[in-house]
C-alpha cells in the first residue's frame, strides 16, 4: 500500500456512510464542518448520530444499504460491521468508479482516514498507512501541543495579503521576500499581537507586509 495525502474538495459533495455503528461515527465526526453532504444509511444507529442529524450535521436514511443510494455520490465509506458485505459495497463502488473506504479493510479500500488536525487556515493529517490508527491519533496530539497558535493566524494574514501581492508585486524573488518577511514577523509575534486590538487579521497581514515591503 501507499497512500497519497491529496486534498479533495468536499463542499456540497455528497457522502454516505453505509453503517451506524461506532466506525460510522467516527467517521462522521472526522467529515463534519467540512461542507459536505453527509448521509449516513443503516436500519439502526447510535442516538450520538440521532443527535448530529438533530443538529443538521448528516441527514439518516434508516434502511440497510441498496446500490441504487450510490446514485450522485461522491465517495463511500463502508462501515456495516460485517467485513462481507463492507467488501460488496465497495465492489459496487468499484463497478461505478465511486472511491470506497472500507473502515476494517485498508486492502479493499481506495483512500483511508488521516487523523485531522483541523485549524482556522489550515489542516494536517497524519497516516501511518493504517500500521496504527492509535499511532496517527498520538502523532496528531503531539503536533497539536507543538504548533503555537500563531502559525494559524499567521497563516491566515499571509492568506488575506497573497493575493495583492501576487498582483502587485511581478517579480517572483521579490514576492517571496515579501512573504518570507511577513511570515517572520507574525510568528514572531510582531504585528497579531500589537493589531489584535485592533482588529481583524486582515491588519496584521497588512501591517506585515507594509514592514516587510520598507525592507527590501
Ligand atoms: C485503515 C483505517 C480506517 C480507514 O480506512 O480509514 C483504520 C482501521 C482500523 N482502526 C481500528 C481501530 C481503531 N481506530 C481508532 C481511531 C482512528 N482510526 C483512524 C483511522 C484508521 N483506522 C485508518 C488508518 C489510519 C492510519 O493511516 O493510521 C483515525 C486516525 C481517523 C478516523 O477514523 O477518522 C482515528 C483516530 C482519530 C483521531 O483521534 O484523530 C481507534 C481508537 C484510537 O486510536 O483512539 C481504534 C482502537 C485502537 C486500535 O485498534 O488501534 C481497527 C481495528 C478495529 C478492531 O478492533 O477490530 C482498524 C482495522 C484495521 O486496522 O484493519
Ligand atoms: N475508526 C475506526 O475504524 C474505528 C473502529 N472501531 C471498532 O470497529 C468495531 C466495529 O464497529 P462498526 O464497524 O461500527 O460495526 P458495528 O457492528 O458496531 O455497527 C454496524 C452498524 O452497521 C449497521 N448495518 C448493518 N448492516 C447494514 C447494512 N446492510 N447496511 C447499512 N448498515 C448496516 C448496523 O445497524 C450498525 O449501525 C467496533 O468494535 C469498534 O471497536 C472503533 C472505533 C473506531
Amino acid at each position: 500500500m501507499a497512500y497519497f495525502p491529496f486534498m479533495i474538495e468536499v463542499e456540497n459533495a455528497r457522502i454516505l456512510i453505509a453503517g451506524g455503528g461506532r466506525s460510522a461515527l467516527w467517521k462522521v465526526k472526522a467529515l463534519s464542518g467540512f461542507g459536505a453532504d453527509l448521509v449516513v444509511a443503516a436500519p439502526s444507529v447510535l442516538p450520538e448520530l440521532r443527535e448530529r442529524e438533530r443538529a443538521g450535521e448528516i441527514r439518516i436514511l434508516l434502511q440497510p444499504y441498496r446500490p441504487d443510494l450510490l446514485e450522485g455520490t461522491a465517495c463511500v465509506v463502508a462501515a456495516t460491521g460485517d467485513p462481507e458485505k463492507n467488501r460488496s459495497i465497495a465492489a459496487d463502488c468499484g463497478a461505478r468508479g465511486i472511491p470506497c473506504n472500507a473502515v476494517d479493510d485498508p486492502a479493499h479500500s481506495d483512500f483511508i482516514f488521516p487523523a485531522v488536525l483541523r485549524r482556522e487556515n489550515y489542516t494536517l493529517a497524519v497516516s501511518t498507512d493504517g500500521k496504527s490508527p492509535l499511532m496517527a491519533r498520538k502523532i496528531k496530539e503531539r503536533a497539536a501541543e507543538a504548533l503555537p497558535e500563531e502559525f494559524d493566524r499567521a497563516t491566515g494574514a499571509l492568506g488575506d495579503m497573497r493575493a495583492r501581492v501576487l498582483r502587485e508585486e511581478k517579480d517572483p524573488g521579490k514576492r517571496m521576500r515579501i512573504f518570507e518577511a511577513a511570515a517572520q514577523r507574525l510568528l514572531a509575534g510582531e504585528c497579531s499581537g500589537a493589531d489584535a486590538g485592533e482588529g481583524s487579521r486582515t491588519d496584521a497581514g497588512e501591517k506585515a507586509e507594509n514592514t516587510a515591503a520598507k525592507d527590501k
